[in-house]
């Protein structure tokens, strides 16, 4: 569903991603690793279709990222949370919402269903200046999910939730795909993505340093199979 062909990035001369190519099909949850500065938000913000390649192309079905039937398919969270303080959490979802043109009707479907799932029923109404890092996840998780995007993009989506939120995220993920939707997301908390993730891209320096299973990666690597994902990924970036 998902067709990544060479892209790349600099910021002001400075590489930031290198000719990065990869496929992802329906129903699948793929985990981009990477060492700080990898590359990771400046890859994910490309294919949430928030930057443009300054090479390659990116394909949703028949879409291209910069055409904005594209971006109603797609669904971001973004690692800096930045949501308006003087909304209500259901003013700033309802906000979002009406930028991709979801009837009204199904915004309030939607957002009593998502509210009930990640805990929030009784938040919705507060400003956000009043809510904890966790709940302002939660919130933009609820926004980027309201349009039931084909390819969900999450950066960093697990930092700052308890326990319980993190249960209740990786459950709702892991139903969300057996609808035929797609997740793709960035972590550097490598047991989440062991678990969760049927692909994996280890990224280093803006580079695409290996992709597969990660019996696929032991295996490029010559690698004992005990061996877990944390040895993997010092190998593959600590150079
Ligand atoms: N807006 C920007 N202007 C200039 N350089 C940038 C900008 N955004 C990112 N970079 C640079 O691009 C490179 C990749 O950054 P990016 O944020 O994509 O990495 P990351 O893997 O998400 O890092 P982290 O794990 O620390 O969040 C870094 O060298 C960073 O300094």
């Amino acid at each position: 569903m998902l067709h990544v062909q060479e892209i790349s990035k600099s910021y002001h001369g400075e590489v930031a991603v290198n000719g990065i190519s990869f496929q992802l099909k329906r129903g699948v949850i793929y985990g981009i690793l990477g060492p700080n500065g990898a590359g990771k938000t400046t890859l994910l913000s490309m294919i949430a279709g928030l930057l443009k390649p300054d090479q390659g192309s990116i394909q949703l079905g028949n879409l291209n990222s910069h055409s904005p039937e594209y971006k109603k398919k797609v669904g971001f969270v973004s690692d800096a949370v930045s949501i308006y303080d003087y909304l209500t959490g259901r003013e700033y979802i309802k906000f979002t919402a009406s930028l991709r043109d979801v009837p009204k009707k199904i915004q309030d479907i939607e957002i009593e269903r998502l509210a009930r799932v990640f805990r929030m029923e009784h938040k919705l109404d507060q400003f956000i200046k009043t809510y904890s890092k966790g709940m302002r996840q939660k919130t933009a998780l609820i926004s980027s999910l309201v349009h039931q995007p084909e390819l969900l993009i999450l950066d960093e989506p697990f930092s700052g939730l308890d326990p319980n939120a993190l249960k209740e995220m990786k459950d709702y993920l892991t139903d969300y795909i057996t609808k035929g939707n797609s997740i793709i997301f960035s972590t550097h908390i490598l047991e989440i993505a062991e678990k969760l993730c049927k692909e994996l891209m280890i990224i280093h320096s803006g580079k695409k340093m290996a992709e597969g299973n990660i019996d696929q990666l032991k295996n490029d690597l010559q690698l004992d199979h005990s061996t877990d994902l944390e040895s993997i990924f010092y190998q593959m970036t600590s150079g």
